[in-house]
């Protein structure tokens, strides 16, 4: 693949509801659009870091940072790109910044399916023709708020409802929608609110016939995971504390968590994505999709890596409606009956529209091979 020029755009788009989650709410999204022109196609991809550090490390200007002065001029110092595994490895000497390398190599991904007329999720190794999906749900203002947005959604058919916790938001949060829903699938994600010391709450939960509780403890701990594991039979599924394949050896040998949330910024990139998913496989660890409140492009490339395997748990990647009065894609993300498609054109499989590209762009920079243009 010859790459001919690399655009970065600043993107802002304004949620539909706040999403408030253990550690703050948002009511916008700003987030970085890459574009990468290849000799025929266009390969685009989203680096899914927030404006402030409090997922992880990342910013959208870190991430614009260590994107400009430092993997673009990376790229570029190769004269050839003949496979996108090629990419994190053309990285390696530059520390995390995960989701900042993950929307790079992302874009080569969607640019070689493109180049090659296969889809991405083809491109990847995925088998399903459709994956199923479900929603995550933030913080309700209350106990009877949180049961109706939750029905709102079973009758949409989502596949399974994530409700998120804090401390005092839990268990009679919880119990009220599993007495309304006694039935649905559930799962709880604390975003590392929580301690050891939080034991008993953790023994409650663990009567909710919950499939799992997501992160329940510190964002970078795998040990203290492994203690609480052995105390609940609720499965603990890991999200913050996995950062690439050795994370997750370490997690699934000390018994850390039985369920993994993939998120393809987390880990750095699709070819990470798919060694945990590989690895993950050998081992009998589940996987499902997480989001990170994506606009349709970063959808996209969430619903190529669902189409492999091993994620046999429905994710976090719901219809664009759920988000957005206006995703950027055509066609938007629609999950009906909690089904998602997947595409069956070159790449993504969604096409970003360049009217709504530069409606919701607060900055861009073209960087060619080697001359910036602001
Ligand atoms: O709908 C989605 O995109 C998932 C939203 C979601 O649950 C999260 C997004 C970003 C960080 C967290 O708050 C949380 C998560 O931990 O998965
Ligand atoms: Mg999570």
């Amino acid at each position: 693949m010859n790459i001919k020029n690399i655009s970065l755009r600043r993107m802002k788009l304004k949620l539909k509801d706040p999403f408030q989650t253990s550690f703050g709410t948002q009511t916008e999204r700003e987030f970085i659009i890459v574009e990468v022109q290849g000799e025929n196609h266009v390969g685009y991809g989203e680096c899914v870091v927030n404006s402030a550090p409090f997922y992880n490390e990342e910013t959208v200007k870190t991430a614009w940072h260590i994107m400009e002065d430092f993997l673009i001029p990376r790229i570029y110092s190769q004269s050839e790109i003949n496979h996108p595994d090629e990419v994190s490895k053309l990285f390696k000497p530059f520390r995390r910044n995960n989701m900042a390398k993950a929307a790079l190599e992302g874009a080569i991904w969607d640019l070689y399916a493109k180049e090659n007329k296969i889809t991405l999720s083809e491109a990847l190794g995925g088998s399903k023709k459709s994956i199923d999906v479900g929603i995550s749900i933030g913080i309700q203002p209350s106990v009877d708020e949180l049961v109706r947005v939750v029905g709102k959604y079973v009758n949409e058919g989502y596949k399974r409802i994530k409700i998120k916790i804090k401390p005092g938001i839990d268990v009679d949060a919880l119990k009220a929608v599993r007495k309304q829903f006694p039935t649905i699938q559930m799962m709880a994600d604390a975003n590392s609110a929580y301690t050891l010391d939080d034991i008993e709450i953790f023994k409650e939960l663990d009567q909710l016939n919950l499939m799992m509780i997501e992160q329940p403890l510190a964002h970078d701990d795998i040990i203290d995971h492994a203690k609480l594991q052995s105390q609940i039979k609720t499965p603990i599924c890991l999200d913050e504390s996995i950062h690439s394949l050795e994370d997750a050896k370490k997690a699934i040998e000390l018994g850390s968590c039985r369920i993994i949330n993939l998120k393809i910024g987390r880990v750095g990139g699709l070819t990470e994505s798919k060694k945990i998913h590989d690895y993950c496989s050998e081992k009998g660890i589940p996987l499902w999709c997480g989001g990170m409140l994506e606009s349709g492009i970063g959808r996209a490339h969430n619903i190529a890596i669902t189409s492999l395997s091993n994620f046999t748990l429905p994710g976090d990647t719901a219809s664009s409606s759920r988000y957005w009065d206006e995703d950027i894609v055509y066609p938007e993300v629609t999950a009906v009956e909690g089904v998602i498609q997947i595409p069956e054109t070159p790449g993504i499989g969604y096409a970003p529209q360049k009217e709504l590209l530069d409606k919701y762009t607060e900055e861009v920079i073209n960087v060619g091979c080697g001359y910036y243009v602001k």
